[in-house]
């Protein structure tokens, strides 16, 4: 670990990493930031954290799974539209696909209305530096999303199983509204990264798509989302390329070795390419691990770990699995334009293009 300037270390040892975010006293810098900007209020953590116990048994493997043939449907219409298309843009249309599916799960039906201003919201939120025609800005898009998530819950007659859960346990509307604004906001921009890394590495793999689809030919369950090398790719893409690359972390009490208050960061993109733990780390291997193994403690962790965990990582998972396969039981991807290096907080393959062509089976 390295002191980065006083009172602010960055931890990439693995174990110490684990037990670091496992502790209730490492709190996501950003909840602080974000209690002012998005108006959860003082008590604002624990009335989070409630909503977050509320929506738990809707976003198990279970429950993701049973999305699965909403999910395929909405991938199948997308890569008829990529196809006719010369190349795509795969952080733009995976962002509105990804958007869709993830709002449909949310809200229990697609709004294109609110895709639309999650994805204004969050283009704000990046640009809204000091000049404060943008933060202006920022706050009209804010309020916007906010206002439009109030006006869907308050008309949709039975609400979706999430919404459901959130207000049976006994959640007030405002807070209702804010989980849900959140749950849209972390569900648009991040999941399509992960989608494009891993379509970026298929597009250079023939081979892989070849092995994908016949793996999806020979499911026992139609649509669904029991496909371990496709799951191994999305595992792989995520080790390589986490689209959350820096967790940053402030102590409320003394943990380990560092005083109340410290700062603390940590890098999935540093951890997840731990020779230690992943022999030729640079290299994109869904093979180097058995399905059932799980690497050491702290040497992965995409959704973060601990308490503050990525509370839509089975959901995550499952959509990528049944896009990639729905994307390649039909289509060919290959590479159009390569991937300049990410920019900001969201490690994105920016620029990159890839083609999409049927898939003619050998006769
Ligand atoms: C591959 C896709 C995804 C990845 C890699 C990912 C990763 C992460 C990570 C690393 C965090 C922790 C951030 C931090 O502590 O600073 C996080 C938090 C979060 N994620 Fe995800 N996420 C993904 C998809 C989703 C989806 C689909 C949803 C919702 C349906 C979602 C909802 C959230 C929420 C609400 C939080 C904040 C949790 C809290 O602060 O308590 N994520 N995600």
């Amino acid at each position: 670990m390295v002191e980065l300037h006083p009172g602010t270390w960055l931890v990439t040892d693995p174990a110490t990493t684990d037990r670091l975010l496992a502790s209730r006293h490492a709190l996501p810098a950003r909840v602080e930031q974000g209690a002012a900007t998005t108006s959860w209020g003082v008590d604002g953590l624990q009335r989070w954290m409630a909503a977050r116990r509320a929506m738990r048994p809707w976003l198990t493997p279970s429950a993701a799974a049973r999305f699965a043939p909403a999910i395929s449907a909405h991938a199948r219409s997308a890569v008829v539209r990529w196809a006719s298309a010369a190349d795509i843009d795969v952080m733009s249309e995976g962002s509105g696909l990804l958007s869709t599916v993830n709002t449909h799960y949310i809200l229990g039906r697609p709004s294109p209305t609110l895709t639309r201003l999650v994805g204004e919201e969050l283009s704000a939120a990046e640009r809204a530096r000091p000049p404060l025609l943008r933060r202006r800005r920022l706050l009209r898009a804010q309020l916007a999303t906010l206002t439009t998530v109030h006006d869907h819950l308050r008309t949709e007659v039975p609400p979706a199983d999430l919404v459901a859960a959130l207000a049976d346990a006994g959640l007030d509307e405002r807070t209702t509204a804010l989980a849900v604004r959140t749950m849209l906001l972390s569900s648009h921009h991040v999941p399509a990264a992960a989608l494009a890394w891993a379509l970026h590495e298929l597009s250079s793999r023939p081979d892989l798509q070849e092995q994908l689809r016949g793996e999806t030919t020979a499911q026992r369950d139609p649509g669904g989302t029991d496909l371990p090398l496709c799951r191994a790719v999305v595992r792989e893409a995520l080790r390589l390329h986490p689209p959350v690359w820096q967790l940053r972390r402030v102590l409320d009490a003394p943990v380990l070795d560092f005083p109340a208050g410290a700062e603390l960061l940590f890098s999935p993109h540093i951890n997840q390419r731990d020779r230690a733990a992943h022999p030729d780390p640079d290299r994109f291997d869904p093979h180097r691990r058995h399905p059932d193994s799980h690497p050491p403690p702290g040497a992965y962790l995409p959704f973060a770990l601990g308490p503050r965990f990525c509370p839509g990582s089975h959901l995550a998972i499952a959509e990528l699995v049944v896009v990639i396969a729905t994307v390649l039981d039909t289509h060919v991807v290959v590479p159009h334009h390569a991937p300049a290096p990410a920019r900001g907080t969201l490690n994105a393959p920016r620029g990159l293009r890839l083609t999409f062509l049927p898939h003619r089976p050998h006769r």
